[in-house]
């Protein structure tokens, strides 16, 4: 909560002074029962009719003047909370944009989006009903009972404990209620989650027939986000017919026992009229409080989530051997696990010259990508070294290690936006330098087809175009930058034999000096490596060379000869 207290910090000015419009706008309203009071109790009896009509204006100022200041007081709230809230959120987004991947991971992308959308709404309705009811509630329930004891002692006694009975009520409530809007939001990430997928997945759903099932998921989780609302809502719901049955119990023992007062001379009969108006202004002010209290207790879980995100380290800390190695990348003893359970990579070593080729090869899951997400450093290795550029990358930040690679992941997808604004991601490079990308990724055959050419545009994940042309994109978008290491993964799945082919003579011929490390299934796709990993459960099955291999490694022999037939040797 104190961090995002902090948020508040830049616009308590504005904050304070609408709270203080809010107070005098109180004050203005806790007067007009006593002139009431007055009215009927001194004028109406002395039939002093300009006198009448003077109080009876200044009445009327005095409710339009509350009534302005609550208006201007509201809608400065509304201003202060939604700043601060973009703040917030501008600053949450950044923080998930640096959060390493092992930690992202832990949080789930779709519980990340929900405390970007869901909790950090909550923390905006927080503020504002703090600063529109957080002054105004307690201070018309303080200084109505206050002015109600000035008055008549034991009727403001019997307000006094009814008032204590709804404020207790409240309160009891919600802290009951509380911890279930903590479970109703994970309930929410889940319900997220399932909207992402579909989302992303709509053709696979609709070409597997999976609808029903899809459907049948998301009413599974929307009846458990139901369940836990329900719940929450249940408790809460207690709140307003309790305090609606202690109003109405209320009203009937302030009327009552001012009768009671009013016969035995203690008190004048207009009074009565004032202690009503001043009861039927506490009541609604403690609900109000109550209103407030749900706000926060949404507000706090929500905060808290929020803090969560907020206070992790944004990047992986600097640490390691800083001595220099003479090949620009490589590992040695390498082995990382997703989840500290069984190794997803275990005991890797390879080195790699500048200008040189990795290829890397290996079945589905057998730790291929997740070597290249090391050399990366989306995540550290658990034991070993793993050094990019001659030194160990624990020794250099993510983003300096990033910054020296080109990268076409399969998973990655392309945005809404034009072909050039795609290849180009946001980053100020020479129009030239995407032209000669497109060339390369040998997507100018498709581009120059298109009536707009470059400047097509594209819509959200590149639906409007083959799968192949897809990836042809994706690796001119990682050859742009002119990289000093491009790694491919799988870029050429989608692709034709041929139009293989040519990518890899034409990257060979427009990129010399640049090192590659190419992800494949093929065998093809990594002949000419100057070094070949064969990957297996994690684990360097063998490594070399395509013809040592062929000798060496009677497996890759055999994928070879399956998939090239007398090419192999
Ligand atoms: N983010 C992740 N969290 C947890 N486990 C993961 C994650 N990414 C990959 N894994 C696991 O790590 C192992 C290796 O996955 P990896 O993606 O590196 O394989 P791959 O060889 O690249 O597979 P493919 O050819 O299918 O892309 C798999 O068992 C996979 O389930």
């Amino acid at each position: 909560m104190k961090t995002v207290l902090g948020y508040l910090r830049p616009y308590a000015g504005r904050a304070a002074c609408g709270v203080l419009i809010k107070f005098s706008a109180a004050v203005l309203e806790l007067i007009l029962p006593l002139l009431l009071a007055n009215v009927i109790d001194v004028l109406v009896p002395a039939r002093d009719l300009p006198a009448i009509w003077r109080t009876g204006g200044l009445m009327l100022v005095l409710a339009f003047g509350a009534a302005a200041g609550n208006i201007l007081a509201n809608r400065m709230a509304a201003r202060v909370s939604m700043e601060m809230t973009r703040d917030l959120r501008r600053d949450l987004y950044h923080q998930i944009q640096h959060l390493p991947c092992a930690r992202a991971d832990r949080y789930s992308a779709s519980s990340l989006v929900s405390r970007l959308t869901n909790d950090t709404y909550n923390i905006h309705q927080m503020f504002d009903k703090i600063q529109r009811g957080g002054v105004r509630a307690p201070m018309l329930v303080l200084g109505g009972l206050t002015l109600t004891f000035l008055l008549e002692p034991v009727l403001a006694l019997v307000q006094f404990c009814v008032s204590l009975l709804t404020f207790l009520t409240i309160f009891l409530v919600t802290r009951r209620g509380v911890p279930f809007y903590g479970e109703a939001q994970s309930a929410v990430d889940t319900v997220v989650r399932i909207l992402r997928e579909n989302a992303a997945g709509v053709r696979v759903i609709k070409a597997l027939a999976s609808q029903r099932r899809e459907q049948d998921r998301f009413e599974q989780a929307n009846r458990r986000d139901r369940a836990a609302e329900e719940r929450a809502g249940r408790v809460m719901a207690l709140t307003n017919p309790i305090t609606d049955l202690l109003l109405n119990l209320g009203l009937t023992l302030v009327v009552l026992v001012g009768a009671v007062q009013v016969n035995a001379g203690a008190m004048p009969a207009g009074q009565i009229v004032a202690f009503l108006t001043y009861f039927a202004l506490i009541q609604s002010a403690t609900l109000g409080i109550a209103k407030v209290f749900v706000r926060i207790s949404k507000g706090v879980a929500s905060a808290r989530r929020i803090r969560q995100v907020l206070e992790e380290p944004p990047t992986q800390s600097l640490s390691g051997a800083d001595a220099r190695r003479p090949e620009l990348l490589g590992m040695e003893g390498a082995t990382f696990s997703y989840h500290g359970v069984e190794p997803d990579l275990a005991d890797v070593s390879f080195t790699l010259q500048k200008g040189q080729t990795l290829g890397i090869l290996g079945p589905t899951g057998s730790g291929k990508t997740t070597l290249v997400s090391l050399l990366l450093r989306l995540y550290d290795a658990d034991s070993g070294v793993v050094w990019v550029g001659g030194q160990d990358v624990r020794c250099q930040t993510p983003r300096a290690v990033q910054d020296r690679f080109g990268v076409a992941f399969q998973s990655q997808s392309l945005i809404a936006g034009t072909i050039y604004e795609n290849i180009a991601f946001l980053r100020d490079l020479p129009r030239q330098d995407v032209e000669a990308a497109v060339d390369t990724a040998q997507a100018r055959e498709f581009v120059s087809r298109l009536p707009q050419g470059l400047d097509t545009p594209l819509e959200l994940r590149g639906a409007n175009l083959s799968g192949g042309q897809r990836q042809r994109l994706l690796i001119a978008r990682a050859l742009a930058g002119r990289p000093e290491i491009l790694v491919l993964d799988n870029a050429d799945s989608a692709l034709d034999y041929q139009t293989a082919a040519r990518l890899w003579a034409a990257l060979r011929r427009d990129f010399p000096r640049t090192t590659l490390v190419i992800i494949s299934e093929r065998v093809a796709s990594v002949r000419d490596a100057d070094c070949i990993l064969v990957l297996e459960h994690g684990r360097i099955m063998a490594s070399g060379r395509h013809q040592d291999l062929l000798v060496s490694a009677p497996r890759y022999r055999k994928m070879a000869e399956l998939q090239m037939g007398g090419e192999a040797v």
